[in-house]
């Protein structure tokens, strides 16, 4: 049996459980389409805050948050990061499943909250998970159902677990712009081939390469190769953000890298009718 859904007391769904022959699963919660566990040989991979609410209330702190149609603050709507992460989604089914790969659904459409909420466009969202021996895809597709063009930006909000923030390495985001929203949006370049994290760092990097590799731990890397995104967003609140935030325990900051795929720096817009696709897929080395 390697789809389960769990039900809870006000929703039909509000995970789903998938498990490979190898041993490797992941849990899906309705609310948001939230990932908030990858495990591949019996280790978890995503960062999932002890203090999180994981009653529906807001958004998961922790897994991959799924942000639609506004990352960050404005200019499409007002809040942060969208309606996507606080809504709950329709599942879909399981799409595929054979010896290699399970694949399960879920839908998200308009609705009056949507619409009230500053965004007020007809949409259709797919967003399909996918589970393999050693790698965890995330694909969302964005369908414009409105009579006019859609714009929006979109992003896998994805923390990684780390035992220490400091043994961290990203690579491939050397000699690229990136955006610092910790220095009020100024436009820097990255010098460095390896990025490392020693303080609160918020960044977004520009156009960048297909394959991010993620170090989590000496010689523990993830791969977030991404499709069709455009950015990847690097994030940790460190020691005074941690602090000021409910939901993240204040010495959390040092288990958790936010490596976040994402459309962000310029908006997407899409014709009425039209469909636009873009996706990721985590990776561990087999062992
Ligand atoms: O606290 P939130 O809304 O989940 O956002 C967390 C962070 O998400 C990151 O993607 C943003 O770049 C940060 O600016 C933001 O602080």
């Amino acid at each position: 049996m390697p789809v389960q859904t769990v039900s809870s007391f006000n929703l039909p769904t509000d995970k789903v459980i998938l498990t490979h022959p190898t041993g490797a699963s992941c849990e899906i919660k309705t609310f948001g389409a939230t990932v908030t566990s990858w495990k591949v040989h019996g280790q978890e991979r995503l960062f999932l805050s002890r203090l999180s609410d994981l009653e529906g209330n807001k958004p998961i702190r922790g897994g991959i948050p799924l942000v639609f149609p506004q990352f960050g603050k404005g200019p499409l709507m007002p809040g942060q990061h969208g309606f996507a992460r606080h809504s709950t989604w329709e599942y879909m089914g399981v799409s595929k499943d054979d010896d290699s790969e399970i694949m399960v659904s879920f839908e998200l459409r308009d609705s009056d909250a949507t619409r009230a909420s500053g965004w007020p466009y007809h949409f259709k969202l797919t967003y399909l998970v996918t589970l393999t021996a050693t790698t965890l895809g995330t694909h969302l597709a964005v369908t414009n159902t409105d009579k006019v063009p859609i714009r929006f930006t979109a992003l896998l909000h994805t923390y990684l677990t780390t035992p220490d923030i400091s043994q961290v390495r990203i690579g491939q985001l050397g000699r690229l712009n990136y955006t610092d929203k910790v220095q009020n949006n100024l436009i820097c370049f990255e010098e460095r081939d390896q990025v490392t994290i020693q303080g609160e760092t918020d960044r977004i990097y520009h156009s960048t390469p297909d394959t991010v590799p993620v170090e989590v731990a000496p010689g523990q890397v993830v791969n977030v190769k991404t499709i069709n995104f455009r950015d990847t967003v690097v994030w940790n609140p460190w020691v005074e953000k941690a602090q000021a935030m409910a939901d993240l325990d204040d010495q959390e900051y040092q288990q958790m890298i936010c490596v976040e795929s994402g459309s962000v720096h310029e908006s997407v817009t899409l014709p009425s009718s039209q469909t636009w696709e873009a996706g990721q897929v985590l990776s561990v080395d087999s062992e």
